[in-house]
């Protein structure tokens, strides 16, 4: 008897080539050590609540009515409820046929995606189309179906930012891409050049590579960067005299700390540039109720707005979106609620922004003190996170200790991580997980533990990294 359908060498070779470091090698030791006792600050994931950030009120009311229809006939149900959460539920279930049990549009429910629609037109001062715009599970699926799209083989190739969420290189692996690198420049906050840009172009085209569609993430996972005006018009540019399609994903466009460099959206700056370049460039944008202030990740809410993508091409990816059927229906009304939140004079909106407004103040302070620990760390430079959730510190290691990792048979920051997480418990992911130039180490944590812990774990790792430093010296 041969090899059977599901043995190892029996399967589909892609998937062999997949590697996603946010849970990888670190994880599942921490995973084993959290078993094992050891208390863990699982700060390697941009999971909100699982760090103690409490879901906003408002849309748990909505979701509970919504969920369980019959409070709704509760003579006391005013008593739990909100006036506008019991309208917005009523709204909801007059609008989702048959309730959250029943399977939407492939697309997501219409009166969702015109939320949607509407949000953007008031975002960007540009219309927006329901009919472009598709709900999905989670951001992570939207991109996986867009770039299932665009993916024929291996001569296809995607411009990916490196360091990267590696998101992107997983999936490209797993569909049997090409990922061609353009690498941030860490000692200009992360900035990108677009001469760096044409050179990867022009490289991956010399290895015989079509260059079809580049990528960015703005604000940038792991890197944290905002992404200004002139940026995003050299990109745009560039994309057009390339040919290329511009993927611009955009989930953390609500995590915003600092106020030199405000969230603008690619949509936004294509429209501002006007013909033929708004009428021509393909862009495909993405967004999540699972980041921001929200932190909804458990959810799993998405959406992606499709620009100048021809009428042929948008019925394929409904036909393969039918597939899967059904977007989740409970998250499409969080993506509702999320882009048309309370607003100043419902009877929720003052608590709606004042737990909004808390949390991202808090971010924001998070952002500086966790940025100014590692910078009083003398072999660690970080830059300040603008925006997301990370902080992705340059860690400069002595040789000693590279070489004690390479006999170990690890990456020099997978070796520097594992023994953070065995001395403190704070789980990182390293830098070599998004990708770095070569011999430069980083490692990537969330600025999301409670802010009246920051302070002591960052204490923690600094007495961690100064122990280390003189072990390896
Ligand atoms: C840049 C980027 N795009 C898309 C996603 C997918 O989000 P959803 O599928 O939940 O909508 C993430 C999640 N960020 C991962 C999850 O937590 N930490 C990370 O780096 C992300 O960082």
């Amino acid at each position: 008897m041969g090899l059977k359908p599901l043995d190892y060498e029996s399967i589909n070779e892609n998937m062999k080539k997949v590697e996603y470091a946010v849970r990888g090698e670190l994880y599942l030791r921490a995973s084993e050590l959290q078993k094992e006792g050891k208390k863990i600050i699982f700060t390697n994931v941009g999971n909100p609540h699982a760090l103690g950030q409490k879901p906003l009120t408002f849309p748990r009311q909505v979701i509970a009515l919504c969920q369980a229809p019959f409070l709704l006939d509760d003579p006391n149900v005013g008593q739990l409820f909100p006036p506008d959460a019991i309208v917005r539920a009523k709204h909801y279930l007059s609008m989702i046929g048959g309730g959250l049990g029943a399977y939407s549009d492939s697309r997501g429910n219409p009166g969702v995606r015109k939320e949607v629609a509407e949000f953007i037109e008031r975002r960007d001062g540009y219309p927006s189309d329901p009919e472009l715009i598709y709900l999905t599970d989670g951001a992570s699926k939207g991109v996986m179906q867009i770039l299932n799209t665009i993916i024929r083989g291996e001569g296809d190739g995607i411009l990916v930012p490196v360091p990267q969420y590696p998101l992107y290189s997983a999936t490209i692996a797993l569909f049997g891409g090409s990922l061609v690198p353009y690498y941030l420049d860490e000692s200009s906050n992360w900035g990108l050049d677009v001469n760096d840009l044409r050179q990867s172009v022009a490289r991956a085209r010399s290895q015989g590579i079509t260059v079809r569609v580049m990528v960015i993430i703005n604000p940038g996972n792991p890197t944290g960067q905002c992404l200004s005006e002139a940026n995003l018009r050299e990109i745009l540019n560039f994309c057009f005299q390339e040919n290329l399609a511009l993927l611009g994903d955009e989930v953390y466009q609500q995590n915003i700390y600092q106020d030199e460099r405000p969230f603008i959206s690619s949509k936004k700056v294509l429209m501002d540039m006007g013909p033929p370049i708004s009428k021509e460039l393909q862009l495909i944008s993405f967004h999540t109720v699972s980041k921001g202030y929200w932190g909804e990740c458990g959810q799993r809410g998405g959406y992606f707005e499709m620009t100048n993508i021809p009428p042929q091409t948008v019925d394929e990816i409904y036909k393969i979106a039918s597939i899967s059927l059904s977007p989740n229906v409970p998250a499409q009304v969080f993506m509702g609620l999320m882009v048309n939140p309370p607003k100043p004079g419902d009877v929720s909106y003052e608590q709606y922004h004042r737990e909004s407004k808390g949390i991202l103040e808090s971010l924001r302070r998070r952002a500086r003190i966790m940025t100014d620990g590692f910078n009083s760390c003398k072999n660690v430079v970080c830059n300040f996170t603008e925006g997301a959730m990370y902080s992705f510190p340059q860690i400069q290691l002595p040789p000693k200790a590279i070489e004690t990792a390479k006999r170990a048979g690890k990456e020099a920051d997978v070796f520097y991580c594992l023994k953070l997480l065995e001395a403190t418990g704070i789980s990182t992911v390293p830098g070599s997980g998004f990708g770095q130039k070569e011999g430069v180490f980083h490692l990537r944590t969330t600025i999301l533990p409670p802010e009246e812990e920051m302070p002591g774990i960052m204490a923690s790792f600094r007495k961690f990294n100064d122990e280390f430093m003189e072990q390896y010296a």
